[in-house]
């Protein structure tokens, strides 16, 4: 049985949809990322599955039980959902372990107190619980929120941009540990952002959404590598289009070349465009080479340089430790990969 399903959801703001029908499964155990734009319909489609707005149309159902529709709406209290929020909404005035506690259904005093230590134990804040949230890191309030979420066992989590306030340095642990203790929890999850690296970072699957709908569903290898639609490609990296002619399954020829595809070619057209980003393209010191470099920026690892040939401007990135000589001719070669080809 799915965790959740949403079939053919529409929500309308001044009669606008945001929200169009929008079609998505989450399995048993399973993080989905809804990864899209600002604006594009995300935390409203948490709001509907939440409850806490009603569809115009189409269908919530979460572990087999219809939300909405001919048996009735079942308010937010009542679907066993646990939330989380990027501002972490712990109540100030609570201590740690009262805001673990609250919602919390279970009146035997022991067993509430125990229950408490064990969420606080999950989330490696054992000695925290007489603070107050002003006490904390954001990232142990982000801690205490999810110890929240969980404590009285949902059936689906929610999570709304619930990194976006970390610091990048602890980000992505936090992400880390955050993933562990739901996977450890063995709940399903919906997670809403517009940061690819988190999505990759934290989901099993992602669903890319564009103007309330779900563009493409699946795991970010899939997505990277046969996007269905030029917008998926673009929104998962920059690249640039160059015209290309379908040789067969397995290359493109280009003005820069042939191009190897290490997967198979899905469109079967002649001729179209590939999509290459600065990963797919080298670049190396050269007798012939008639690249003009017109910039570089130097990013740690890598260097990312800014180039001109036969006319096209482009972008590469280069490693770091293996710094090109630009008092030498240059040139270019397009490396093998997932080529991803558009009519
Ligand atoms: N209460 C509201 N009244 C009217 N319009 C709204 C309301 N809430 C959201 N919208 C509009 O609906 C659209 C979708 O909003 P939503 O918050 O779902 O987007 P989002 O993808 O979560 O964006 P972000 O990443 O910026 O949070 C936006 O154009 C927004 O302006």
């Amino acid at each position: 049985m799915h965790s959740l399903v949403l079939e053919n959801l529409s929500y309308r703001y001044d009669g606008e949809a945001v929200v169009n029908n929008l079609t998505l499964n989450v399995e048993q155990n399973e993080i989905v990322c809804l990864l899209g734009a600002s604006g594009c319909g995300k935390t409203t489609t948490l709001k509907v599955i939440a409850g806490l707005i009603e569809p115009f149309q189409g269908s919530v159902s979460i572990l087999g039980k219809a939300m909405n529709g001919a048996s009735g709406f079942i308010p937010p209290q009542k679907r066993n959902i646990g939330m989380m929020f990027q501002d972490y909404a712990l109540f100030p005035h609570l201590t740690v372990a009262q805001n673990v506690a609250f919602g919390l259904t279970i009146k035997d005093k022991s067993a509430r107190e125990s229950r408490v230590a064990e969420m606080l134990n999950l989330v490696q804040l054992q000695g925290y619980a007489a603070r107050f949230p002003h006490e904390l890191s954001g990232g142990q309030q982000q801690r205490v929120a999810i110890a929240r979420a969980l404590a009285y066992k949902p059936n689906l989590l929610l999570l709304d941009e619930p990194f976006s306030n970390i610091d990048a340095q602890v980000r992505f642990q936090l992400i880390n540990d955050i993933r562990r203790i739901i996977k450890d929890q063995q709940v399903s999850a919906i997670f809403v952002s517009h940061s690819k690296e988190e999505a990759f970072a934290f989901a099993d699957r992602l669903a890319i959404m564009d103007k309330g709908k779900i563009a493409q569903v699946g795991d970010p290898k899939t997505l990277f590598q046969r996007p269905k639609s030029k917008m998926v490609a673009e929104f998962l990296g920059q690249g640039i289009y160059i015209p290309a002619q379908r040789v067969n399954g397995a290359s493109v020829e280009t003005k820069f070349g042939a191009v190897h595809s290490l997967v198979e070619l899905g469109n079967m057209d002649a001729k179209g465009e590939v999509y290459l980003r600065p990963q797919h393209i080298t670049l190396e010191n050269c007798a012939q080479g008639s690249v003009k470099i017109l910039n570089q920026r130097f990013m740690g690892t890598e260097y990312i340089y800014r180039v001109t040939v036969e006319g096209q401007e482009l972008e590469v990135s280069h490693p770091a430790h293996e710094p090109l000589d630009l008092t030498k001719p240059i040139s270019l070669k397009i490396k093998a990969h997932a080529v991803n080809f558009f009519s």
